[in-house]
């Protein structure tokens, strides 16, 4: 019989109830209790909604308050020494681990967060040096199965496996060796996890889901024999718990050669990111009994699963297992974490569309479905003919494609992709008309979004305020971020981004091809959560989507105001995209029509424009043989944005979050006259790619980040100048501009403005220091 299965669910409570709740507890309005009964409601509340689609198999574990790797990190004790000695709750450290904590005498930094895979979520790097003392700091994972066990649900817990947590990890400022292998620490993990094992079989679990993405990584296979060892450790140690063996986002390959002989019982494999890899896994196992996690329902995107196709996958598979379809599960490709919570909260959005789209609630019906149809077809008969139905919609409603954008895309010339002279003879035009002083500063394009902002915003969206009032509003914020930023002496300002929502959703609502939703909320990080906006047309600009607004920020200062505007690539990953054409279309749609808005900034009157890339690195497919194809797409796709104007005009653009060391020749390829960079927490990884041999190789100038924007601390002067020294010291004085990690966005002004603070007078030092 073959059952159906969901690897993970949204944490984010239907209506934001958990951000809602962190947030109150962290300003202190609330008390733990209180923060810890909404999680508890929530955890029940996702269990109920998979089981009443049908779903045999329910995930436990995979809730949290705020990254599932820092709970694993924190149960196994991966607490970095001056957090577990801060004095702090264990619910308190755990939330300085995850953004800093700098209240009553404590004052710690939030540790750095990477993308999770290719996609935008954000884990917290676990932190690892040689004498860390594994152990179990808590029992979350079995408390959360006793939990839902008692409320009546025998479901599947969910770990992340050993190898892939410290394959995450990095090695803290403890680590005697800066560069320790960090999978190196597995013989000391393994036995925490063969103790929580036991525990979790004690509580009653018959299964376990091991998650091992790493598996769809080239590294992977670095590690065929720890697999071994540890699999077999735990298969020995406790036989009475059965491993289901996890990957998602990529394809196993020839991993499976060593992973089909790990004593696992079943084996999950991505079908909906690499479905041409799945018949090689089907071979491997074809004479063994395990159980083959089909991941065929996309935990990642919206789009309702052609539910036919998927059917005819499975039942191939059940047909090249010798009809055993005990052997079968039908599951969520990756958890549904990625997906929002569901469409029953769409109330704007038209029939038409909405028959387009399955949430994560509605894909747990999906796989129930598939699994109903595998067993036994009659009984799902009505359900399969009624998606059919909506996939045929779709599908007629992508064939009317807007052809003046395909001939556009289909005209593009490889004269397009590039600025009319080199770098070394724009910087000389731009330096000259920008006038500006040795270390630039300036920031990264948004100020906080206070209140004030977030409501006036909500009242022009319910028609309580019109338009000309939302727009005086926002001159008038504008005007006082232009004030307080010359009262700080920045030398390149900003118009600090007050009419954006979402730097990704603002462009999608201006811009032809998108449709929005008003609950569709998925979890960037922590409390952050982003409604992606949906790709479903070919994409164009109706008229100009910034001009307005930076236009009168220039005309309220002398100094330099920089255009804003999110670059084509991650407008694309940040969204969801079609799936009907590829990305590389659509990116390039994307991107002509940013052109247009560049050039008419030029016209304008603006002299200097950020088009930020922040997500260029998270859309790289997780095999290296892959990179090149989404490398070049994704350059030529800025570099056709950027390149429409004239020599004078100074591009900038901008990165954060990702480790950028193994791909930043495509960071220089994008020719962009400055980047800035995400630096402050990434322990200088990012500078040592400007030593030894890459040091004059290709950047443009600079600005590595000197504070973490994502904390309320406030990095003193002495660090911010420490800072910029090592800057300077790698790459050259001339290079170097002062900025920020990021946005300033998420911060208070009385926070940012002491960072900022900070940061010029380090900066005014480091002028005269450095030079
Ligand atoms: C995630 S990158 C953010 C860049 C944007 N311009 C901002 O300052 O918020
Ligand atoms: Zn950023």
């Amino acid at each position: 019989m073959a059952a159906s299965s969901v690897l993970g669910f949204p944490r984010i409570g239907p209506q934001r109830e958990v951000k809602k709740a962190l947030e109150a507890y962290w300003s202190d309005k609330i008390q733990a209790d209180e923060l810890l009964k909404v999680a508890k409601q929530q955890r029940l509340h996702t269990y109920e909604i998979i089981k009443s689609q049908g779903v045999d198999v329910i995930p436990t574990g995979t809730f949290t308050l705020y990254d599932h790797i820092l709970d694993f990190s924190n149960t196994f004790n991966i607490i970095p020494s001056a957090y577990a000695k801060s004095g702090l709750s264990p619910l308190d450290t755990f939330f300085a681990m995850a953004r800093g904590h700098q209240k009553g005498g404590v004052d710690l930094p939030a540790n750095e967060m990477r993308k999770w895979f290719n996609s935008n979520y954000h884990y917290l790097v676990p932190e690892l040096h040689e004498s860390l003392e594994f152990k179990l700091n808590n029992t979350k994972p079995v408390d959360d199965f006793v939990e839902a066990k008692e409320a009546g649900y025998n479901a599947r817990p969910v770990l992340v496996g050993p190898i892939t947590l410290l394959w995450l990890g990095k090695a803290s400022r403890e680590a005697k060796n800066p560069n320790l292998d960090t999978v190196s620490l597995l013989e000391k993990l393994a036995p925490v996890y063969v103790e929580l094992l036991k525990k979790l079989a004690a509580a009653g679990a018959d299964w376990v889901q091991i998650d091992e993405p790493v598996l769809c990584m080239d590294d992977g296979a670095k590690y065929a024999s720890q697999f071994k060892s540890t699999y077999e450790l735990f298969a020995s140690q406790v036989p009475e718990i059965k491993t289901l063996l996890t990957t998602y986002f990529g394809r196993v390959d020839d991993n499976v050669n060593f992973v089909k002989d790990l004593p696992i019982a079943g084996f999950h494999v991505d079908v909906y990111s690499a479905p041409n890899a799945l018949n090689n896994v089907v071979s491997a196992f074809a004479n063994k009994d395990t159980v083959l996690s089909l991941g065929l329902v996309s935990g990642r995107n919206i789009w309702k699963n052609d539910l036919a196709a998927s059917l005819k996958i499975a039942k191939d598979v059940v047909a090249q297992l010798g009809n055993k379809a005990e052997r079968v599960q039908i599951a969520t490709s990756s958890s549904l974490l990625h997906t929002p919570y569901t469409i029953k909260n769409e109330k704007k959005l038209s029939a038409e569309v909405l028959d387009w789209f399955s949430f994560a609630t509605e894909k747990c019906g999906e796989v129930a479905t598939l699994a109903a149809a595998l067993r036994d077809p009659s009984t799902a008969a009505d359900r399969l003919e009624v998606n059919e139905r909506s996939i045929k919609a779709r599908r007629d409603f992508e064939k009317n494609s807007n052809s003046a954008v395909r001939d556009r895309v289909a005209a593009i010339k490889p004269e397009d992709l590039n600025r009319k002279s080199p770098f070394a003879v724009r910087r000389e035009v731009q330096r000259k008309r920008l006038n500006l002083p040795a270390l630039p500063t300036t920031t990264i394009g948004s100020f906080p979004q206070t209140k004030e902002i977030r409501s006036q915003r909500a009242r022009f969206n319910k028609g309580e305020i019109d338009q000309a009032q939302y727009e005086k509003f926002l001159e008038n914020e504008i005007a006082d971020v232009v004030k307080r930023q010359e009262a700080l002496g920045l030398d390149v300002l900003v118009h600090g981004e007050p009419e954006r929502n979402d730097m990704v959703q603002y462009f999608g609502e201006l811009l032809d091809g998108f449709e929005f939703t008003q609950n569709g909320w998925v979890q960037s990080f922590g409390s952050r959560y982003v409604r992606p906006p949906i790709v479903v047309s070919d994409v164009s600009r109706p008229q100009p989507m910034t001009v307005r607004w930076s236009q009168y920020a220039q005309s309220l200062t002398k100094k330099v105001m920089k255009g804003m505007l999110t670059g084509p690539v991650t407008i694309l990953n940040w969204s969801f995209p079609r799936d009907d054409i590829s990305r590389d279309l659509q990116s390039k749609q994307i991107a002509l029509a940013l052109r247009d808005e560049v050039c008419d900034l030029e016209k304008a009157g603006i002299v200097s424009v950020q088009i930020d890339e922040p997500a260029l690195r998270e859309g790289l497919p997780l095999r290296k043989s892959d990179w090149d194809s989404y490398l070049t797409w994704a350059v030529d796709s800025f570099r056709l944005s950027a390149a429409g104007v004239s020599d004078e005009m100074n591009t900038a653009s901008h990165f954060c979050y990702s480790s950028f060391e193994d791909c930043i020749a495509a960071v220089f390829a994008l020719d962009a006259d400055m980047i800035s960079i995400e630096n402050s927490k990434s322990d200088e990884k990012l500078l040592k790619v400007f030593t030894g041999d890459k040091k004059d190789e290709g950047v443009n100038d600079i600005g590595p980040g000197v504070f973490d924007i994502h904390s309320p601390r406030v990095a003193p002067e002495q660090e911010q100048f420490e800072k910029i020294k090592r800057i300077v010291e790698v790459v050259g004085f001339d290079k170097v501009w002062i900025n920020p990690d990021c946005g300033l966005k998420t911060r208070t002004w009385e926070e940012c403005t002491a960072q900022l603070e900070a940061m010029m007078a380090a900066t005014q030092r480091a002028r005269k220091e450095l030079a």
